[in-house]
C-alpha cells in the first residue's frame, strides 16, 4: 500500500460568471516499491504527485473534468501521530513560497549577487533570501563579532552576514573554489565589507584545524556550515571547539530535499546527513532547533 502522508483539496474559481468548484488532490507517497503508481512517478521532484484534479459545476453531477494541473497549490500537513493533537503545519508550496519571498527584506547588493549567480553553474547551491535573512538575524541577536562560514560559493550567505557585522567584526570565509571566490570578493568590495571578511582559500577542514592550532578555540560567536555533506560531522566537531559557550553553529541542508525522511533513499550523502542529524539529536553539548527553511537548517547553541 502506498503510504499517503499529505493530501489537500483546493478551492473555488470563477469561469465567466459561474462559480466552479475546483479541486485537486495531492498525495505524497513514501513507499514507492509497494505502490501501484507507475515507476516513472519516482522521478517527480520531492515525490509530490498530482493524482487528479476535477472541476464541477454546481447542481450538475457527473461533469468531472480530469486534468493534471491546478492554479492553487496552497496546502497543509497534518501530523500523522494523533498524539500531536492533529496539529496542522504549513507545507510551503510554490504559491506560498512566492508570497513569503515578497516579505523578505533583501538588500539590493544581495539581490544583485543572487541575480548574477543565477546565471552561473551551481546557482542552486546558494541559500535562499529567507535563509540569508534568518542567518543575518541570528548574528544580530547574538551580537556576534567573530563568525565563520564553511562553503562560501559566490558569497550570498557570507555577504548577508558581513553586512550586519559591526565594523570591528570578522567573518572567516572558507572555500576551495577560487573562481567562486572571485565573484564573492567582487561583491564584498562593492558592498564595502571587504575589511570584515577574511577569505581562506583551501579545504575547510584544514583551515579550521589551523585556526585551532593558532589558539583561536572558543573565540567565535557564530558559524555557518554549507559545504561537503559527508564532512558535516567533522566540520561540526571543529566548529564546536572554535565557538564559545553560548555561540551558535548553523548547519544547512539537513532535510536534504526531503530525502532524509524517505527510507527508499540510501545514497551516501543522504545516509551521511541522516546519521549527522541523529547524532546531533543525542548530542548533549548543544541545544538544537531544526527549522524547515530552505532545504532545512539546524541551529545549534553550544552549552
Ligand atoms: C552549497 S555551496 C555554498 C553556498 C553559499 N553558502 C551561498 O549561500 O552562496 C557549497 C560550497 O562549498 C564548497 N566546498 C565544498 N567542499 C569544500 C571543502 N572541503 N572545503 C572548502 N569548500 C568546500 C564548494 O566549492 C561550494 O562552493
Amino acid at each position: 500500500m502506498a503510504n499517503v502522508v499529505d493530501a489537500t483539496m483546493a478551492t473555488y474559481v470563477f469561469q465567466g460568471r459561474k462559480k466552479i468548484k475546483f479541486g485537486m488532490m495531492m498525495m505524497r507517497i513514501t513507499n514507492l516499491e509497494t505502490t501501484a503508481f507507475p515507476r516513472l512517478l519516482s522521478f517527480a521532484p520531492a515525490r509530490f504527485y498530482t493524482v487528479f484534479a476535477f472541476a464541477r459545476r454546481p447542481r450538475r453531477r457527473n461533469s468531472f473534468l480530469f486534468t493534471t494541473s491546478c492554479s492553487t497549490d496552497v496546502s497543509i500537513t497534518i501530523a500523522t501521530d494523533h498524539n500531536y493533537g492533529n496539529k496542522q503545519v504549513i507545507s510551503v508550496t510554490q504559491t506560498l513560497y512566492d508570497y513569503l519571498l515578497t516579505n523578505v527584506r533583501e538588500p539590493p547588493i544581495l539581490r544583485q549577487l543572487r541575480e548574477e549567480t543565477a546565471t552561473m553553474r551551481g546557482s542552486q547551491m546558494q541559500v535562499s533570501p529567507d535563509q540569508a535573512q534568518l542567518l543575518a538575524m541570528l548574528v544580530q541577536i547574538l551580537g556576534a563579532n567573530r563568525c565563520i562560514e564553511v562553503g562560501v560559493y559566490t558569497g550570498y550567505s557570507s555577504l548577508a552576514v558581513a553586512l550586519v557585522l559591526p565594523e570591528s567584526g570578522i567573518l572567516v570565509a572558507c572555500e576551495r573554489d577560487i573562481n567562486s571566490l572571485q565573484v564573492a570578493k567582487k561583491y564584498y568590495q562593492q558592498a564595502g565589507v571587504s575589511h570584515k571578511v577574511d577569505v581562506r582559500h583551501g579545504l575547510a577542514a584544514d583551515t579550521l584545524n589551523s585556526m585551532l592550532e593558532n589558539g583561536e578555540g572558543c573565540s567565535y560567536d557564530f558559524a555557518f556550515v554549507d559545504a561537503e555533506k559527508r564532512m558535516y560531522q567533522e566540520y561540526f566537531e571543529l566548529l564546536l571547539k572554535l565557538v564559545r559557550v553560548g555561540g551558535v553553529v548553523v548547519i544547512d541542508n539537513v532535510l536534504w530535499h526531503g530525502k532524509v525522511a524517505d527510507p527508499m533513499v540510501n545514497d551516501k550523502k543522504t545516509e551521511s546527513i541522516r546519521s549527522f542529524n541523529k547524532a546531533l539529536m543525542d548530542d548533549k553539548r548543544v541545544t538544537i532547533s531544526m527549522v524547515p527553511v530552505g532545504d532545512g537548517m539546524t541551529i545549534c547553541r553550544k552549552r
